[in-house]
């Protein structure tokens, strides 16, 4: 079920050898559950380093994040990334090379019975207009078909929350563009909350119901966007 995120003064930083390097700082963001926020910003001022926070695989400094009723994390809890229900679409999150289709989207099923991963694969596989395709292996698969794979293995687990961290940006551009519409009405259509990250305006407004605008890891302006939201 989608849930609402809530981010609250977070400050983020790196340990390096030379002592914490912040990334982040006195970061806000109110994302009501079923809507998509992209977050847009040149390169390096921390928009990933937000979603991996959400994520959990980097610590809060300050602050707290929450999804819905749940802390995920504050300066004193740390839920594990397992027990997040955040839904990943990364690009270093490629599909397996030795799974076909339909066994990278059951993936994230592992732990329910063979025919409820059947049928939801099945779903999946169909809503992401690849119903014909579970058979195959990602390198039988187009960069477009990859991609909507890998948002059906995202979805698959029903996640509150699903993060995109460019997944479009080694499409061709008309590619990208069509995918991009899409992917927007399957997560429209399923109600899902997400989070985009872009340095691409253009694809940002397309995608997005809000738009923050970050710059050397502060947010400087959030937007709604009225023909969408
Ligand atoms: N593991 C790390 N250790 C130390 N510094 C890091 C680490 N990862 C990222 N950084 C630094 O943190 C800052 C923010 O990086 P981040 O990847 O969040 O930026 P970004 O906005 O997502 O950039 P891009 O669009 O290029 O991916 C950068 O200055 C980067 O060099």
């Amino acid at each position: 079920m989608s849930e609402a995120l809530r981010l609250h003064d977070l400050s983020l930083a790196y340990d390096t050898p030379d002592g914490l390097y912040p990334v982040v700082q006195d970061l806000n963001l109110d994302l009501p559950a079923g809507h998509i926020a992209c977050l847009l910003g040149p390169s390096g001022c921390g928009k990933t380093t937000v979603l991996r926070a959400i994520a959990g695989f980097e610590p809060v400094r300050e602050g707290e994040i929450r999804l819905g009723e749940r802390l995920l994390s504050s300066t004193r809890v740390h839920l594990p990334p397992e027990q997040r229900q955040v839904g990943m679409m990364f690009q270093e999150y490629a599909l397996f090379p030795h799974l076909t289709a339909a066994q990278n989207v059951a993936f994230g099923l592992r732990r329910q019975p063979r025919a409820a991963q059947r049928a939801r694969t099945a779903d999946l596989l169909a809503l992401v207009g690849l119903a014909d395709a579970g058979g195959r292996y990602p390198h039988e698969l187009s960069g477009g078909q990859q991609q909507r794979i890998a948002l059906a293995r995202a979805l698959a687990p029903a996640p509150g929350l699903l993060l995109l961290d460019e997944p479009f940006s080694n499409l061709d551009a008309a590619t990208r563009t069509r995918l991009t519409a899409e992917v927007r009405g399957i997560l429209k259509g399923t109600g899902q909350t997400a989070v985009l990250v872009s340095h691409d305006e253009g694809e940002a407004r397309q995608f997005a119901d809000y738009v923050g605008v970050m710059r050397e890891g502060r947010m400087v302006g959030w937007e709604g966007l009225p023909q969408h939201s």
